[in-house]
């Protein structure tokens, strides 16, 4: 199967940085964006400026309002938008091609995995998930960064994961692609509480706590979904887990940080704040981890101060006040 031209559907951060990985990977990239002004920046002046700043981008990359044919679809728009985005594409550029989902999140409404849109939207299309700990800005600078890539054929994941490898993007072929999924979407909810934890200055260790009994839950969580617990050793797992619990250039945790401070959802939404996946998944995570009946306090505290504004303190204090149990 050819994997020479890609193209990548979404000209925001990601999109822009995965485009940059494929180039310097030496491929053919096409990056599909609905900005006029913006596709007709990437061409001229090698730049993203409203999503990457003063990045240069390589000269093999080129931008394009409408997609055509490639040999490798890579879908890079946030979670809620996907299956409108593969709903636009002509069905013969996804017919039993690779199509890489890049997005980490749960479909409010169908509790969908990006996994699950894909085959309602284009079940002629060979599925993979990319994830892992990956800022947009470390992979379009060239930044060692290190990725899960999985798919159900290990020969063709292999393959599709040696044409997107470079020098500073280097990824992992696996094949459990509902852990990887369920890890990249879970992962920003557990970032907005540590960033809550963090803004509200519940301390370090309080921290520590939550991103290992976010660990265990979202083990939980993978298992009943039918993934594997092992998954979350790896870097769609605990990777990114640790980047996004605790680095403030995540947008989750930034939101979190401001619901730490008391900001209310809408307060933070009016201020700018940029996308930030784990709000809208946290919901469908409830949902899910509801109707599986799995042991999910964490997603649900998480739930409850987006959906009702409830403060941390008292978030806090009823998670602490939970009869003990043993750590399994
Ligand atoms: N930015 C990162 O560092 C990063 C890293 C890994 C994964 N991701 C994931 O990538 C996904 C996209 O995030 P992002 O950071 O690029 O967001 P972004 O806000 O930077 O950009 C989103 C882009 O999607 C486009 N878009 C939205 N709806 C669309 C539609 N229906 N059709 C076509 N284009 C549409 C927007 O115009 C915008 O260009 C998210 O799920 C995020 O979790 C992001
Ligand atoms: O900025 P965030 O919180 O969307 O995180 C970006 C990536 O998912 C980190 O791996």
């Amino acid at each position: 199967m050819p994997l020479e031209t890609v193209s990548v559907i979404g000209g925001g951060s990601w999109g822009t940085a995965l485009a940059q990985a494929a180039a310097m990977a030496g491929r053919s990239v096409s990056l599909v964006a609905r900005d006029a002004a913006q596709v007709a920046e990437i061409n001229t002046h090698h730049t993203n400026q409203r999503y990457l700043g003063e990045q240069v981008l390589h000269p093999g990359l080129s931008a394009s309002l409408v997609a055509s044919a490639a040999d490798v679809i890579i879908l890079a728009v946030p979670a809620q938008a996907s299956r409108t985005a593969l709903g636009a594409l002509d069905p013969a550029l996804l017919a039993g091609k690779p199509v890489i989902l890049s997005a980490k999140g749960l479909e409010a409404g169908t509790l969908d995995r990006q996994s699950e849109i894909l085959a309602d939207m284009a079940p002629d299309a060979i599925p993979y998930v990319l994830s892992g700990p990956s800022f947009a800005a470390d992979v379009a600078a060239g930044r060692p960064t290190a990725v899960t890539l999985a798919g159900d054929d290990a020969t063709l994941t292999s393959a599709l994961a040696a044409a997107l490898a470079g020098p500073s993007f280097r990824p992992y072929a696996a094949d459990d692609r509902i852990g990887v999924e369920i890890a990249g979407a879970l992962k920003n909810v557990y970032a907005l509480a540590c960033g809550a934890v963090d803004g509200a200055n519940l301390g370090a260790s309080a921290r520590a706590a939550l991103l290992a009994r976010g660990y265990a839950e979202m083990a939980r969580m993978v298992t009943a979904m039918g993934g594997s617990a092992t998954t979350l050793t790896g870097l769609a797992g605990l990777g990114d887990l640790t980047l996004t619990c605790t680095s403030v250039q995540s947008r989750n945790y930034q939101f979190g940080m401001a619901l730490g401070r008391g900001q209310t959802v809408e307060q933070i939404i009016a201020s700018g704040a940029k996308l930030a996946e784990g709000v809208a998944t946290a919901p469908v995570a409830d949902a899910l981890a509801k109707s599986l009946e799995v042991d999910a306090p964490l997603i649900a505290a998480v739930h409850a101060v987006l959906s009702q504004n409830i403060d941390i303190a008292t978030i806090v204090a009823g998670l602490m006040s939970r009869p003990l149990k043993r750590e399994d």
